[in-house]
């Protein structure tokens, strides 16, 4: 589904490179962790995918398109078919949670009546039916980081990546959210997940891909944060599941289902910690010509116009 053929990346001539000589192939509905200390790559990693970047050497293939041959006006057609969830959320503000989930749809001209059917569905598989009508500052940190997975998943994209989803939210908090991205795993959906999240990392049990300047140190399935035995599986290859002479240990799937108790808690952490990891909301619609465009991209472009009137105004 995602293939790093030798990928090398280098922002500018003559820096350290952020990407060198990476290969990965992750499966079709594959959960992935990236990991690795800041500055390691992560980010770049995912930004090639969505090719936001563009490599200076090697492939990148997503659900079998070499991103290299990819025309420019496909670009928008390859971001749909990927979700993408952030640390900070990116929520509109003024949007209700349905209107923010909505809003994806809209944005690439589903019809009304697939919108009203689809966003009810979705809220309820992320935990938020009731909460429709509430506005972003009106939800915890975890309930506003569920309206961006539903966001990013309303749209059934076939690949989601996660950038630090859990980064601003507690431990009992982050766990929630790590059970529901593990639910839209299991719906057949390919997920990468960067993260400096130790605790998750060592709960989930997950395939782990470690970064270190820029370079894979480490490739293994059921793995915890910080091991450096590995096998580094050639491109073509997924990792030896059941080899524990070459380092990776038989797969054993944690199955990552809500217990009664855990979910109070998990509810009470959530309402405790509620936080504003948001922006003003934008004063326009998204423009016309925005359509087509994947939800991120607009949700993005418009977040940016909104930034710019408020600089313009402050100045
Ligand atoms: N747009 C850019 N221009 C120049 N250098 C960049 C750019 N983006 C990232 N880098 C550099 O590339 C390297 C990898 O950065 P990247 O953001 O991919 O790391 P990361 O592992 O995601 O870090 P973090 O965990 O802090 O988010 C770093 O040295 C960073 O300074």
């Amino acid at each position: 589904m995602i293939r790093f053929e030798n990928v090398s990346k280098v922002y500018a001539r003559g820096a350290r490179p952020a990407l060198d000589d990476v290969s990965v192939d992750v499966s079709r509905g594959e959960f992935v962790f990236l990991v690795g200390a800041s500055g390691s790559g992560k980010s770049t990693f995912l930004r090639l995918v969505l090719r936001e970047e563009r490599p200076t050497g090697g492939k990148v293939y997503v659900a079998g398109r070499d991103l290299s041959r990819l025309s420019s006006w496909k670009v928008p057609s390859l971001r749909r078919s990927i979700g993408v969830v952030f640390q900070d959320f990116r929520l509109l503000p003024g949007k209700t949670v349905h209107e923010n989930v909505a809003f994806a749809l809209q944005v690439i001209g589903k019809p009304r009546h697939t919108i009203r059917t689809t966003v009810p569905e979705v809220l309820e598989m992320v935990g938020l039916d009731g909460k429709e009508k509430r506005l972003p500052h009106e939800l915890s940190g975890g309930e506003q980081q569920r309206v961006a997975i539903a966001r990013a998943f309303v749209n059934r994209p076939q690949i989601l990546l996660a950038d630090e989803p859990t980064g601003n939210l507690d431990p009992t908090t982050s766990l929630g959210i790590m059970r529901l991205l593990d639910r839209i795993n299991r719906t057949g959906t390919t997920v990468v997940m960067a993260t400096h999240d130790d605790e998750i990392v060592n709960e989930m049990r997950k395939r782990v891909v470690e970064l270190s300047t820029g370079s894979v140190v480490r490739d293994e399935v059921d793995a915890v944060y910080g091991e450096r035995e590995s096998i580094l599986p050639q491109v073509g290859q997924t990792p030896v599941l059941d080899a524990p002479g070459r380092g990776a240990r038989a797969v054993q799937r944690v199955q990552v289902t809500p217990e009664p108790a855990d979910l109070e808690a998990e509810r009470a952490a959530e309402a405790a910690a509620a936080r504003t990891a948001t922006v003003q909301e934008p004063e326009r619609e998204p423009a016309p010509e925005t359509r087509g465009s994947s939800a991120d991209e607009v949700v993005q472009q418009v977040l940016r116009e909104h930034e710019r009137v408020r600089a313009g105004r402050e100045a």
